[in-house]
């Protein structure tokens, strides 16, 4: 490109991030002002709270004046915090403006228009844009069209135009450091300089280079449950994130952050991917583990976590893994919904309301209000007005215990002070008589005093849902494949673990249902999107469930079939229409990524060797050093190769990650290696990845990244077979730039002779210390 038009291009930067720089200055001083006005309102409120009130009426004054005054500082904090966002952005834009230039000419225009695409938009005081924000619809040109006739979509239909140039900048602190005019989505030029960085604490945004097919991903607002299955660091992780960012502005004023909510498959992982949406500009949406939802929702039970199951996964026999199959499936959570329905008032294991030790209401009392409603009705309603009857039934208990002589005892000893604490807003004059007020205040003590019965018939602690459990257990027809002894040892495996407070993994998605679909509760109708990484790690019962828990949502799953932990594969197509037999949605969409982004050639040529449908994967073309094979005698060597190959990485590299099969062997190197070099050791609580020597399992490395990979004894003891395929591929594509596998003896024979003719592994072997 001509070097004169590399200057114009500058000339504009430079005059954009003028006109920037003054846009920062008049926001500080905004949010300067809006700073000391919130803190003084803020004084003020607090100066109030801390009134002593003596007399009922200047209490109630103080409290209308409170709550105006708690409205006024909720308001301009918000307001505070919005000026604080655009000036981070504005801060962002000021470094680099924008990253892409279209230049488009209407049918009967005369002139082409440039249009410049960056982070965000950018206005000048006359109105006029000059940066783009990368989610306008006219930008969807940038990442869709090749030049020659687009359209793109509008909210006022589809437009044409013509793509006459497509032209994409590198500028750091303000100066352009390349810039390429391509025709295609994005050159490869950007996307080499973008993954050959070094692995960061945080993940980064992508929107400079989004590809094609991620940009379906991200501006996809018709489908209803929308599954994309792509290979490893292929972008999925990526592309919600930005399809996060999309939505939020593209349904600004119906959609807020917290209204999305993203499934992660562990803490790190929540960690890792939290700056990139700040860095756009919006806020983060909602994230859980699938552990923390379901121990939120069984509190008081120990439950199994998904990481304990993986540890203890391969003890499992034959038979045990059939019926876990069962019970992870979509017809086990059907059955329990047709024995919910079909349960008749005498099945249902209510238990009694205890207060201060006595029964309160009896399971008898409650199953006899059951049993009064319709039998026409569902099993939910009548749950439901169960429920109502026995809130009305307490209410009446509570009106005849305010005659009771404690009560009356209690009356005649509270303090003053306590006294108007009771009657709250009232005032004296509310009140016809004295016998009226004594009746309201008596009240309000019985009903503190009895707030634990309330509690217990609001949060629906009257039903026993681990009896009802057993019974549906009990009660269920069992597939072929399930031998009825081992159901039968399953049971009281159930029963036993109840006891001790605890529960297996797999119970908990059909246990959840069926207590909730009875009591009509556990839903969240507020949720609008609801996203899930690595959806490969959850059954469709859990997916059922989740589907019950958030009903007004829409969809978005992402996987790897192949990164499957302890598992069989599964085929994508498979995978879709299980889910679309499960879930019966309209409006469902298969989206598959086959290149792969995050390794070097030689890296991802290696980890697809390992797979049988590996063809398909597509390396991204990024040099690199080879992956190297190491195989050692004895674990002394192989933890010599460890240390020695640590040090090596480390002059490279700010970080190397050790990642072995499950906690017991990372805790093994880690106890071996750690006096010599500064490692840390992950677990599972973890919630920040430090720099330097990493040891972790794979598990808590899923969706993360390194730029140099350790795996840890990759033999053919450790690795045996098939099952552990998914494991083993996992762990070889969290390299960025380095791979090493160290195999104690023999290697797995998940790495054949032809995957080994077939890509560019080194192989070396350690004997007695040396390397030949
Ligand atoms: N269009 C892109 N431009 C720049 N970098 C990209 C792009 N797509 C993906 N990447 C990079 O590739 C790496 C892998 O992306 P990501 O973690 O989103 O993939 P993934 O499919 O979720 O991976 P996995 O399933 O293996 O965890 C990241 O470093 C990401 O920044």
């Amino acid at each position: 490109m001509e070097i004169n038009e590399q200057q114009k291009e500058q000339q504009r930067v430079d005059r954009v991030i003028t006109k920037i720089d003054a846009k920062i200055t008049a926001t500080e001083n905004e949010y300067n002002r809006a700073h000391t006005e919130t803190k003084k309102v803020q004084q003020n409120y607090s100066d109030n709270t801390s009134v002593n009130y003596f007399e009922v009426d200047d209490r109630i004054e103080t409290s209308a004046e409170l709550q105006q005054q708690r409205g006024l500082v909720s308001r301009l904090t918000e307001n505070e915090s919005i000026l604080k966002r655009q000036l981070a952005t504005m801060k962002d834009l000021q470094k680099s403006p924008y990253f892409g230039r279209i230049d488009i000419q209407d049918e009967g225009d005369s002139q082409a228009e440039k249009l410049y695409i960056g982070i965000a938009s950018f206005e000048d005081d006359a109105g006029d844009f000059l940066v783009y924000d990368w989610r306008a619809p006219i930008s969807s040109i940038y990442y869709n069209g090749t030049l020659g006739e687009v359209s793109y979509d509008t909210p006022m239909g589809r437009q044409a135009t013509n793509l006459i140039k497509k032209r994409q900048f590198q500028i750091v602190n303000g100066k352009i450091r390349n810039m390429f005019d391509t025709n295609e989505t994005v050159g490869d030029e950007m996307l080499q300089s973008a993954l050959g960085e070094q692995n960061d604490d945080y993940m980064q945004n992508i929107v400079a280079t989004i590809q094609h097919e991620q940009n379906d991903i991200i501006r996809d607002t018709t489908s209803n449950l929308l599954v994309v299955q792509g290979v490893a660091g292929s972008g999925k992780t990526s592309a919600i994130l930005q399809r996060i960012a999309f939505l939020l502005y593209h349904s600004r004023d119906t959609l807020e952050a917290d209204q999305i909510i993203l499934f992660s498959p562990n803490k790190l992982f929540s960690h890792y991917i939290s700056e990139v949406l700040p860095s756009l500009g919006e806020r983060n949406m909602r994230q859980v583990t699938l552990d923390e939802f379901i121990d939120n929702r069984l509190k008081g039970l120990n439950v199994q976590s998904l990481f304990e199951r993986y540890e203890s996964d391969n003890e499992l026999t034959e038979s045990q893994r059939k019926t876990r199959q069962f019970k992870e499936s979509a017809a086990f959570m059907d059955a329990i919904q047709d024995y919910c329905d079909g349960l008749h008032p005498s099945q249902l294991k209510f238990s009694d309301i205890v207060f201060n030790e006595s029964v309160f209401f009896s399971k008898h009392e409650i199953q006899r209000i059951f049993a009064s409603f319709p039998t026409a009705m569902s099993v939910p309603d009548r749950f439901f007005k169960t429920k109502n009857a026995l809130i009305k039934r307490l209410k009446q208990r509570i009106v005849k215990e305010t005659r009771a002589d404690w009560v009356n005892e209690q009356i005649d000893q509270l303090s003053n002070e306590k006294y108007h604490d009771l009657l709250g807003t009232k005032r004296l004059h509310d009140f016809q008589n004295e016998d009226d007020e004594r009746f309201f205040i008596a009240k309000k003590i019985v009903t503190d005093r009895l707030t634990v019965v309330y509690d217990a018939i609001f949060n629906n602690n009257f039903i026993d849902p681990y009896l009802q459990y057993t019974d549906f257990l009990h009660q269920v027809s069992l597939p072929e494949d399930v031998n009825p002894v081992d159901w039968q040892r399953e049971m009281t495996a159930f029963s036993q673990e109840i006891e001790f407070h605890r529960i297996h993994l797999d119970d908990c998605a059909p246990l959840l249902y069926m207590r909730d679909y009875i009591c009509a509760s556990g839903q969240n109708n507020t949720m609008k999107y609801l996203f899930v990484d690595e959806m490969q790690d959850y059954s469709v019962a859990q997916l059922k469930y989740l589907k019950y828990a958030f009903p007004k949502t829409k969809w978005t799953l992402l996987g790897d079939s192949e990164q499957a932990l302890f598992k069989e594969v599964e085929q994508p197509a498979e995978i879709l229409k299980k889910l679309n037999d499960a879930f019966h949605v309209r409006h469902s969409r298969l989206i598959s990524l086959m290149r792969s982004y995050r390794s070097t050639y030689p890296i991802t040529t290696f980890a697809k060797s390992i797979l049988p449908n590996g063809d398909d994967i597509e390396a991204f073309n990024r040099d690199g050093e080879n992956p190297e094979l190491v195989v050692s005698p004895n674990t002394d060597e192989a933890i010599d190769t460890v240390l020695k190959t640590v040090a090596d990485q480390r002059e490279q590299f700010g970080t190397v990650a050790v990642l072995t099969k499950n906690m017991a062997e990372a805790k093994l190197v880690y106890d071996r290696i750690r006096s010599q070099t500064d490692a840390t050791l992950l677990r599972d609580a973890d919630r920040t990845l430090p720099k330097g020597v990493l040891v972790l399992p794979i598990y808590l490395a899923k969706g993360l990244e390194f730029d140099s990979v350790i795996a840890w004894d990759t033999s053919s003891t450790n690795y045996p077979d098939d099952s552990l395929l998914g494991t083993l591929y996992t762990i070889i594509t969290r390299a960025m730039h380095h791979l090493t596998l160290i195999s104690i003896g023999d290697v797995t024979p998940l790495i054949t002779d032809e995957s080994l003719l077939n890509s560019p592994v080194k192989i070396k072997r350690t004997l007695k210390n040396k390397r030949v």
